[in-house]
C-alpha cells in the first residue's frame, strides 16, 4: 500500500477534546450542560448498537443524553407529539431521531418537525438550504467530518476535481455543496449515471456513499486522489467493509480512509459539535 491512511478515529477524539473542554468551561461557569435527546423507534439491532455509541459519546464529552426507547407500534402522531414537545424542553439543544425509520412512518415529515435550530443532524430543509446558500447553520454530520478530514491530510482542496458516488439525501447531496463551498469542481454520480469508471478516473477526490460493497474498483482510482469511503457493509464473518475496493485503491491513492475507523467515528463526533454549537449559539 502506498497511500498515507486517514485517521478517522484519532481526528474524532480530537474534535471530543475541543468539546469536552468547552463544555468543562461552561459547567465551571455555572451554565447548564447541553443536552441531547435521542429517539430510537422499534429494534433494529444495528440502530440499537449505533444509539448506544452515540450515548457513550455524550457521556464521555458532558452532554446530557435522554433516550427515548420507542417500540415499533408508535404512531407518527405519536412521535411528532414527542418532537413537539422537545422543541420547546429547554434544557434539550439536540433532537436526533436514528434512521431508518420503521415501515409506515414518515421519516421526512418527522425530521421537518424539529426545530431548526434543535437539528443537530442537519437534516431539516431549513439546514439544508442554509448550506446550499453557503450560509451553514447546523450542518450534516458525515459531509462536515469529511471536510475535516480532507483538511487534516495537509493537500488543497480548492479548485480540486471532487467526484461524488451516491445522491443521498443525508450524505452525497449534503457533501456536494461542502465540497463548493470548499471551491472543488464538483460531479455527482448516482444510480442513473452512464459511465461511473469515466467519472471516477477524472478524480482528484473520491467521496463514495452508496453501501454496496465493491461499487468502486481500485484500478478507476486516478493515482495521486484522495479516497473517502463512506459505505459500512456488515459481512455475513461479521467483518465491516466499506464500498470501495481497499486494498487495488491503496495502492494508487496518496490518502485513503479505512473502514472501520475512518469517516464513521468522524460523524459520531461532529454530531457532538452540533449538539454544543446548538447550545451555545442558536438557542441564546
Ligand atoms: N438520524 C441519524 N443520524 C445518523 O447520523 C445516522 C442515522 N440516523 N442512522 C444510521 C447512520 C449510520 N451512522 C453511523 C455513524 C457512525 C458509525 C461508526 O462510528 N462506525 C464505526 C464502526 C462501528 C461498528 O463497529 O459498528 C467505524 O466506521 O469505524 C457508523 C454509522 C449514523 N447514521
Amino acid at each position: 500500500m502506498s497511500a498515507q491512511l486517514i485517521d478517522g478515529k484519532a481526528a474524532a477524539a480530537a474534535v471530543r477534546e475541543t468539546v469536552k473542554a468547552r463544555v468543562d468551561q461552561r459547567l465551571q461557569q455555572g451554565l447548564r450542560a447541553p443536552g441531547l435527546a435521542v429517539i430510537l423507534v422499534g429494534n433494529d439491532p444495528a440502530s440499537e448498537v449505533y444509539v448506544s455509541h452515540k450515548r457513550k459519546d455524550c457521556e464521555q464529552v458532558g452532554i446530557i443524553s435522554k433516550a427515548y426507547d420507542l417500540p415499533d407500534s408508535t404512531s407518527q402522531q405519536q412521535l411528532l407529539d414527542l418532537i413537539d414537545e422537545l422543541n420547546t424542553d429547554n434544557e434539550v439543544d439536540g433532537i436526533l431521531v436514528q434512521l431508518p425509520l420503521p415501515q409506515g412512518l414518515d421519516a421526512s415529515e418527522i425530521l421537518e418537525r424539529i426545530s431548526p435550530e434543535k437539528d443537530v443532524d442537519g437534516f431539516h430543509p431549513f439546514n439544508v438550504g442554509r448550506l446550499a446558500q453557503r450560509m451553514p447553520l447546523l450542518r450534516p454530520c458525515t459531509p462536515a467530518g469529511i471536510v475535516d478530514l480532507l483538511d487534516s491530510t495537509g493537500e488543497p482542496v480548492r479548485g480540486q476535481h471532487a467526484v461524488i458516488v451516491g445522491a443521498s439525501n443525508i450524505v452525497g447531496r449534503p457533501m456536494g455543496l461542502e465540497l463548493l463551498i470548499k471551491g472543488c469542481t464538483v460531479t455527482t454520480c448516482h444510480r442513473f449515471t452512464k459511465d461511473l469508471q469515466h467519472h471516477v478516473s477524472q478524480a482528484d477526490i473520491v467521496v463514495v456513499a452508496v453501501g454496496k460493497p465493491g461499487i468502486v474498483k481500485g484500478e478507476w482510482i486516478k493515482p495521486g486522489a484522495v479516497v473517502i469511503d463512506v459505505g459500512i457493509n456488515r459481512l455475513e464473518d461479521g467483518r465491516l467493509i466499506g464500498d470501495v475496493d481497499f486494498g487495488p485503491a491503496a495502492e494508487r491513492a496518496s490518502f485513503i480512509t479505512p473502514v472501520p475507523g475512518g469517516v464513521g467515528p468522524m460523524t459520531r463526533a461532529k454530531l457532538l459539535e452540533n449538539t454544543l454549537i446548538s447550545c451555545e449559539t442558536l438557542r441564546k
